[in-house]
């Protein structure tokens, strides 16, 4: 499969700034499953752990999750012995991307979180922060970086003592086939945005087009980052991000995904074939 952010580096200089943009300030685990199933049920687990020992510390448990395949593997969460035994009324739910669609469309990401898991967890409505609709994608995006930063003036949300970004204490993130991560593509510009929360993309090569996207600055402020990545699909794009000839290749934009504190990849045997 060809990967449109391959390219290979032809000289020393090209090789010392990808050596540069590889950097990885958090320690990373790598976690193979043999199947899905398994990958749910740990993934369960992990989070159940997290979500007690935030909610012990600081009163709530912030959770960004993204689209696609995600959504149906934290389905264990919505069962025994989760369902009753995780505080839901701490948590807080924020979307990593959304599609710029009304909440009930059949593209929007809130509805598929809805559908497949919030709806069946009791989460608060209010603690579950969708996109106001009726908007442009600017709009949506800007909107949605204001209402983060009032939760932050407020003390809903933690800050980076580094970066100065909104700290979220868990991002459940999904990975496209070709190394994309929440509405961050291999060849558009908003991957390299450094100043903005959210950011907006009308040309989105996943369809649908109009979406607004946390950027790479406030993802890696969070304190654990969950890759969660499944499927034969995402082999080669695995390959690329974890294998070692990595280096070797312009970084795929989940290459750059690198929280302050933790990053577990979860994988099942197809998405870790190529290793
Ligand atoms: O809006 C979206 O489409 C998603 O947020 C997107 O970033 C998704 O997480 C990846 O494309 C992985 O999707 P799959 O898990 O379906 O491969």
């Amino acid at each position: 499969m060809h990967l449109s952010c391959y390219k290979r580096a032809v000289d020393g200089s090209q090789v010392n700034s990808i050596s540069i943009h590889r950097y990885n300030m958090a320690p990373t685990t790598v976690r193979k499953f043999e199947s899905e199933e398994q990958v749910s049920v740990a993934l369960a687990s992990y989070i159940h752990h997290l979500s007690a020992k935030f909610i012990s510390a600081y009163g709530t448990f912030s959770v960004v999750l993204s689209g696609g395949t995600l959504i149906d593997t934290l389905r264990k969460l919505t069962e025994p012995p989760y369902i009753s035994s995780i505080d839901w009324s701490k948590w807080l739910i924020f979307f990593l991307d959304e599609r710029v669609v009304p909440l009930d469309h059949p593209d929007s990401n809130y509805k598929l979180a809805y559908d497949g898991f919030l709806s069946k967890v009791p989460i608060p409505a209010s603690n579950i922060f969708s996109i106001k609709e009726k908007l442009s994608p600017e709009e949506a995006a800007d909107e949605y970086e204001q209402r983060l930063k009032h939760l932050v003036a407020n003390n809903t949300l933690k800050t980076s003592p580094t970066t100065g970004f909104a700290k979220f204490d868990l991002m459940l993130v999904g990975m496209g086939p070709e190394g994309h991560v929440a509405s961050l593509f291999c060849w558009y510009f908003q991957r390299f945005e450094k100043t903005k929360w959210v950011t907006f993309i009308t040309d989105s090569p996943k369809p649908p087009p109009p979406r607004i996207t946390f950027t790479l600055p406030l993802i890696n402020s969070a304190d654990h980052i969950a890759m969660v990545v499944t499927g034969e699909d995402a082999a080669d794009a695995v390959k690329v991000a974890l294998g070692k000839h990595a280096a070797d290749y312009y970084p795929l934009p989940v290459q750059k995904v690198s929280p302050e504190e933790n990053l577990t990849w979860f994988l099942d045997k197809e998405a870790a074939s190529e290793l």
